[in-house]
């Protein structure tokens, strides 16, 4: 008779704050864990692990990008032998474009990586370990960058990419508090060298912002949070404002019914055709000259041709239309002009 196997040290803790985190939510299983081998995503795991026996799986993504890349990947390996948790790794190679930062480039393609992995093995959701300091720290960012309030909302807890759900259960937790559970249980996690590194903003918001707000502010944490989920609500409000506004100038919008609106409305009605029709996201500067060329366009001959992300806009019979050097002419139906 072959002799069974070893057990296995599983985490079982009733004091893991990202379990207490967990218990409302309600997840399809099985389900993944997207697990980069760093403390937050470590914590996440073994609480998943804990509240779905059996049910849970691992994902991690090889960026590549660091000579640390193979050490969290062999930290991960680990973890998930010890915990018995069926580990799935997808290599990426997160080039930036021109103009791209790494940082996005990296976000972009880890996002699409996990998808395809959760499909592949039927997961029906990955959950993300982003936690309250986390939320903080990007709005933080977007402040710093003078966002408007899409980035004001920060991350919501649950989102759909690439046709597959991810959660984003420890919005509500600390950090530190993350962090003191793994050092009381001695789990190891991996420590990523760029999270210290003062040359990213988000590392010196981390260590410079975060710091003093919790000695000026030590709540800041429930109220940078309510503020995110109040900015949240006014863009959907607006959201849903420019989809009616569209419904009565057309997509792609005519001028003429595009001036019948109130500047405010025009502006909130093109950021939303240009996004959600063509992915582009205008500078301020670039919808403020659009929306002067809209105002002064009263005359037949009057010509409209303004840069806009990668592509311009151009008033073509009336209405305008978004091109890109690839694409000669897409209106927001995908049809070409
Ligand atoms: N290489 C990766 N593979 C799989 N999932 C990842 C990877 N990097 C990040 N994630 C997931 O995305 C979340 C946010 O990523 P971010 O880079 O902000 O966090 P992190 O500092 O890597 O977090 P952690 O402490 O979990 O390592 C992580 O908590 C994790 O769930």
């Amino acid at each position: 008779m072959a002799a069974s196997p070893t057990p296995r040290p599983t985490p079982v803790s009733a004091d893991n704050p990202a379990l207490a985190a967990l218990q409302g939510l309600d997840v399809p299983l099985p389900c993944a864990v997207a697990f980069s081998g760093g403390a937050d995503s470590t914590a996440l795991l073994a609480a998943a692990v804990q509240r779905w026996p059996g049910q849970v799986h691992a994902i991690h993504v090889h960026h590549g990008l660091q000579a640390a890349a193979d050490e969290f990947e062999r930290r991960c390996r680990a973890t998930c032998e010890a915990w018995s948790v069926p580990l799935h790794v997808a290599q990426v190679d997160a080039r930036h474009q021109p103009g791209e930062s790494p940082e996005d480039a990296a976000r972009k393609a880890r996002y699409a990586a996990l998808a395809e992995a959760a499909l592949a093995h039927r997961l029906a959701a990955v959950l993300l370990a982003q936690h309250a300091d986390d939320q903080v720290e990007t709005m933080v960012l977007a402040l710093s960058r003078g966002a408007g309030l899409p980035g004001l909302a920060a991350m919501a807890a649950r989102i759909e990419r690439h046709g597959v759900a991810f959660h984003r259960p420890l919005l509500q937790v600390r950090g530190d508090a993350l962090r003191e559970w793994l050092r009381g249980q001695a789990i190891a996690f991996a420590d990523d060298p760029m999270n210290a590194d003062p040359a990213y903003t988000r590392s010196r918001i981390r260590h410079e912002v975060l710091p003093a707000l919790q000695r000026a502010f030590p709540q800041f944490r429930e109220t940078f949070s309510r503020s995110a989920r109040h900015a949240a609500q006014a863009q959907q409000l607006l959201g849903e404002i420019a989809a009616a506004d569209l419904a009565l100038v057309g997509a792609p919008p005519a001028v003429a019914a595009l001036r019948s609106l109130s500047r405010a409305r025009q502006a909130n009605a093109l950021r939303h055709w240009l996004r959600t029709a063509h992915g582009a996201a205008p500078s301020a500067a670039q919808l403020e000259e659009l929306l002067d060329q809209v105002a002064a366009c009263a005359t037949r001959g009057h010509a409209i041709r303004i840069r806009v992300a990668a592509g311009r806009v151009e008033l073509r019979d009336g209405a305008l239309r978004y091109i890109t050097d690839h694409a000669s002419d897409v209106d927001a139906n995908g049809r070409a002009g």
